[in-house]
C-alpha cells in the first residue's frame, strides 16, 4: 500500500532508509582513510563523508519526491549518483503506522526537507565518531514536524553498527528507549567545539551538577531523550536550520522542547535565514520556560529577541 500512504508517511519512510545508507557511506569514508577535509570557515570543516552522504540523500529524496523543496548543508548537489547511492525503498514497518490526522492532507509543496548529511563533522575528524549523526528534518509550512536521527557508529548489542531514531509529531518516536534524566541532579549537554564568552556566561548561570561537552545537535538531543542530560544549551549563533529541524521534531514528538534561548520555536519554511541567530535551548521533562528565564537577560539581549 506504499503508494497510497500520505506524503508525510512516505517521506519519513524513505528518509529512514536513506539516512541508513548515508551512515554506511560515512563509515566507508572513515575506513578508507582519506577524509578530504576542506575548511568552510572557522571551526567549520567539511569532509568527503559530508559531501558524499549529502549527494546520496539529496539524489534519493529528489528522485522520490520531485515536488518537495530540499535544503542540504553542503549546498547544491550533483544528482547524478551511482545506483548504489540511490535509495529506492521505504521502511515498511514505518509505513504500517497510522498517519496523524493533522498531516494527512499535506501536499508536496507544503514540505521542506532540511538535510544535515553529517552532524558533528569536527568530532568525526577528531575520532569522536559516536557523536556523529545523519539528520533529516521534515517541516510542514513553518513547523518542524518529523525527523530522523541516524547514528552510524552506534554499536548494537548484536555487534551491528548504526541505529535510526525517528519522531513524528502526533504519532510519537521510535528506535530508542526513552528515559528521564536523574532527579536531584541538573546535567547540561553543550558544545565542545564552538564555545565563546557569551555562551559561557549563559552556562555559568545554571546550577549544573555536571556539564557534558559533546559534538553535534543530533547527539545532544539523543542525550536528552535517553536521560543522560536535563537540558541542551548553545547560547550563541552557529548552528543552522538543518542542525535543529530533525532534533526539534523528534524531541517534541517525545514531549520535549527545542527552542531559541528566548523559548521560541524556529521557523523552517524555505525562505528563512539558515543560521539560528538566537541559539538553542532544549529540554525534556523540565519546566522549559523556567530554564529560559535562568539565562541572563544580557545574553538574551545580545543574541536578539
Ligand atoms: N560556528 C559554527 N560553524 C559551523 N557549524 C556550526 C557552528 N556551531 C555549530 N555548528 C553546527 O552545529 C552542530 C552543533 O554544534 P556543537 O557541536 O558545537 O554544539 C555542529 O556539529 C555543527 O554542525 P556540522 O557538524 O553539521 O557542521
Ligand atoms: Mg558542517
Ligand atoms: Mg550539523
Ligand atoms: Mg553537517
Amino acid at each position: 500500500m506504499a503508494s497510497t500512504a500520505p506524503v508525510i508517511m512516505r517521506i519519513m519512510a524513505s528518509s529512514i532508509q536513506t539516512a541508513k545508507r548515508a551512515g554506511g557511506i560515512i563509515r566507508d569514508v572513515l575506513k578508507q582513510g582519506d577524509l578530504g577535509i576542506v575548511d568552510k570557515g572557522k571551526n567549520d570543516p567539511q569532509t568527503e563523508a559530508d559531501r558524499s552522504a549529502q549527494r546520496c540523500i539529496i539524489a534519493s529524496l529528489t528522485k522520490k519526491f520531485p515536488g518537495v523543496k530540499i535544503i542540504g548543508e553542503e549546498g547544491g548537489s550533483d544528482l547524478n549518483v551511482c545506483d548504489d547511492w540511490l535509495v529506492e525503498d521505504l521502511d515498511e514497518e514505518f509505513l504500517q503506522k497510522s498517519c496523524p490526522a493533522e498531516w494527512r492532507d499535506a501536499k508536496p509543496e507544503d514540505f521542506v526537507i532540511w538535510v544535515d548529511p553529517l552532524d558533528g563533522t569536527a568530532e568525526y575528524t577528531q575520532g569522536y565518531v559516536e557523536h556523529v549523526t545523519v539528520l533529516i528534518g521534515i517541516a510542514v509550512k513553518d513547523a518542524a514536524v518529523g525527523g530522523i536521527i541516524h547514528q552510524p557508529f552506534y554499536q548494537q548489542p548484536d555487534g551491528e553498527l548504526g541505529r535510526t531514531i525517528w519522531g513524528l509529531k502526533g504519532l510519537g518516536t521510535g528506535g530508542f528507549t526513552h528515559s528521564l534524566a536523574p532527579p536531584g541532579e541538573f546535567i547540561i549537554t553543550t558544545t565542545r567545539s564552538h564555545s565563546n564568552a557569551l555562551h559561557q556566561q549563559a552556562l555559568n548561570a545554571f546550577p549544573a551538577t555536571k556539564i557534558l561537552k559533546v559534538g553535534g545537535a543530533g547527539f545532544k538531543v539523543l542525550q536528552l531523550l535517553e536521560g543522560k542530560a536535563h537540558a541542551y544549551l548553545f547560547a550563541t549563533p552557529g548552528c543552522k536550520k538543518w542542525d535543529t529541524c530533525a532534533p526539534e521534531a523528534v524531541l517534541e514528538a517525545q514531549g520535549g522542547f527545542l527552542t531559541d534561548i528566548n523559548g521560541k520555536n524556529y521557523s523552517y519554511n524555505a525562505d528563512v535565514e539558515h543560521v539560528n541567530r538566537q541559539g538553542v535551548l532544549a529540554s525534556v521533562g523540565e519546566n522549559h520556560s523556567e530554564l529560559v528565564y535562568k539565562i541572563p537577560r544580557k545574553v538574551r539581549e545580545a543574541v536578539g529577541v
